[in-house]
């Protein structure tokens, strides 16, 4: 039976295109408030596994749980208490910050007040009170994927999936970036994100990497270093993904 603090509970999930195994017999949980880094090179399967974990895709085979839900019949209840970023997030260009906001906030079906609570919240604690009115298209990358990382999380999801959510910026806006990933698991929600940064990787509080297909290491930052006796994360995945057969 699946503690209640459990937010992710996935057995051996497996999905196949025809003959070919992209996500072969994965299992991993993860807790509430938990930081969970799922790395893997190019093709691994990271992408395939967080659809079906999302709702998006059906396993061939395997059972799991998402915020309880089953990720098989109740795919729809996931997505309600889940959110999702990818790198090409869904931020409309040619609106304004505050009229993104107010979109994402009303498709979630959040009332006008919670709206303007949350929203005034939001620009406080951004610091972006000054660009309510500037369309999103003018504002800078590292700005747009702090505000993605807002509209995907405004509703407070059990769990927030990442994908990739920082790519092209430099490492200080990285760092500025998971300084919100930190403040979202210190209130209690859930953050499952890919990276291919492995200065990222050393924030998460756990971590997987996939290896075609397959999750070929799963433990702490520490934990991992001290079992492929590395010194970073570099050294750890390079050792773990040396025989991957899928990389380009
Ligand atoms: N709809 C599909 N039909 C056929 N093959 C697919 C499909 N989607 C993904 N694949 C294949 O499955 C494998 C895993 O892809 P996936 O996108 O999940 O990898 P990834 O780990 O997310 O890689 P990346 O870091 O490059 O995004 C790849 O070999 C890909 O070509």
């Amino acid at each position: 039976m699946m503690d209640r603090e459990t937010v992710i509970s996935v057995k051996d999930l497996t999905k196949k295109f025809g003959n070919f195994t992209a996500v072969d017999h994965i299992t991993l949980q993860v807790r509430r408030g938990e930081i969970f880094g799922f790395l893997g090179a190019n093709g691994a399967g990271k992408t395939t596994a967080m659809r079906m974990l999302c709702g998006l895709s059906l396993p061939t085979s395997g059972t799991g749980t998402v915020a309880g839900y089953d990720i098989v019949r109740q795919a729809e209840e996931i997505k309600r208490h889940i959110g999702y970023m990818s790198q090409k997030f869904s931020l409309y260009e040619g609106l304004t910050v505050w009229e993104n906001l107010n979109l994402f906030a009303t498709i979630y079906g959040m009332s006008a007040k919670s709206i303007k609570d949350k929203t005034d919240a939001v620009f406080k604690t951004l610091g972006m009170e000054n660009m309510r009115d500037v369309l999103v298209k003018e504002i800078p990358l590292g700005w747009k994927q702090k505000l993605a990382f807002t509209t995907a999380t405004l509703h407070s999801p059990d769990v927030v999936f990442l994908d990739e959510p920082t790519g092209g910026v430099d490492p200080f806006t990285r760092r500025k970036f998971w300084e919100m990933i930190y403040r979202a698991s210190s209130e209690g929600m859930t953050v499952f994100v890919t990276t291919h940064y492995l200065d990222e990787a050393e924030y998460c509080n756990r971590i997987s990497i996939m290896v075609d297909g397959r999750i070929k290491a799963l433990d702490s930052p520490a934990g991992l270093k001290q079992q492929y006796r590395a010194g970073t994360m570099d050294e750890v995945f390079r050792i773990v993904a040396k025989d991957a057969k899928r990389s380009d």
